[in-house]
């Protein structure tokens, strides 16, 4: 859950990055940015959220749920990491809104301090590979083997970690569990070497430069994938047509928002909205009150259902959605 007291840019532009703790030259700080990447589902959206202590990116059983880019910022004693979640790397399809998922994972790498590649403790399939594939030398890279909660025989781990050695010129390796605080706790001590002494960018209770806007669209589409199951394709996703601050009558803010649920089919309209129009009446509650305590507002919400046939298809319209 977010905590309404920490910091969260108002409209959809990035917050400045100033403030009274960022931009200083102070002896000993260092200030960096950290690429997590990894295939769909080895646990990057639980890593980052741990990481940054916050619920900023959406996490779902459901493959291929972060589909923008998104930092999460953390500060811890003397550091301050600014981390870049990536959409997992998707290859079993070559359409556009894949073409680019892959772009922007490339693009999220380039420019980092250090790399955490993340898989499945004891694993390594085509897709992981395809991945590694993507890292080019030069940036310090952990691997990150997750999940190791799952592995019940230890000593299964030091022979396959010998073959993730020959795979790559791995900087260091961390198993740990995304879900273990200890663990989170020790990897910031592991990842604080690689930052380079600079100012902080940001101020220290900064937890992201996403606006609110951008928030209350993953909020929902959490809420519609949660609340759906299943059978709906990853395609689906969210537009905010509407987000305006009104001036409330009493000291409180108040926000309206309107957005559209963009599904492929008219089967999945039907199955969005439900029986009596049931399933979306509770997308809407469960969003709502969510964002009543990210924002600390008042908001009203109202949500649309259209159907827009074969979008995943169509190179200008999932540009015109924001997937660059
Ligand atoms: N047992 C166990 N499960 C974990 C751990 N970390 C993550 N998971 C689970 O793995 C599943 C996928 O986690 P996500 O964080 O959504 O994975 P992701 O890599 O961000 O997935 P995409 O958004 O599809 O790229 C979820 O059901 C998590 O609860 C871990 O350390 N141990």
């Amino acid at each position: 859950m977010m905590d309404a007291t920490k910091t969260v840019a108002t409209n959809d532009q990035p917050v400045p990055t100033s403030g009274e703790n960022a931009g200083e030259t102070v002896a000993g700080r260092r200030c960096g940015l950290v690429a997590i990447v990894g295939k769909p589902n080895v646990g990057k959206s639980t890593l980052l959220n741990a990481l940054v202590g916050q619920k900023i990116s959406i996490t779902s059983r459901k493959a291929q749920t972060t589909r923008h880019r998104i930092t999460g910022i953390r500060t811890v004693g003397q550091t301050q990491f600014v981390f870049v979640d990536t959409p997992g790397f998707q290859t079993r399809h070559g359409n556009a809104l894949n073409r680019s998922l892959n772009k922007t994972v490339v693009g999220a790498v380039g420019d980092v301090d250090l790399i955490l590649f993340v898989v499945e403790a004891g694993s390594f399939t085509l897709g992981d590979a395809k991945v590694l594939s993507l890292l080019k030398g030069g940036t310090p890279t952990l691997l990150i083997a997750n999940k190791l909660d799952n592995i019940h025989r230890r000593a299964e781990i030091a022979p396959w970690l010998k073959s993730m050695q020959e795979r790559h010129a791995f900087t260091e390796f961390v198993p740990m569990s995304a879900k273990n605080a200890k663990d989170i706790e020790r990897l910031f001590g592991i990842c604080e070497k690689y930052l380079p002494e600079q100012p902080w960018w940001h101020t220290e209770d900064e937890l992201t430069d996403r606006s609110e806007k951008f928030l209350a669209s993953e909020i929902i589409r959490e809420k519609l994938f949660r609340l759906t199951g299943d059978e709906l394709p990853y395609t689906s996703t969210v537009v905010i047509d509407k987000f305006e601050e009104e001036p409330g009558k009493t000291a409180s803010r108040m926000v309206r928002i309107a957005a559209t649920l963009i599904v492929e089919r008219d089967g999945h309209k039907a199955m969005v909205i439900g029986e009596k129009g049931e399933r979306l009446k509770r997308i809407g509650t469960e969003a709502r009150q969510e964002l009543e305590k990210l924002m600390d507002a008042k908001v009203f919400l109202e949500l649309w259902v259209k159907v827009r046939s074969g979008w995943a298809d169509d190179e200008a319209r999932v540009r015109s959605f924001g997937y660059e």
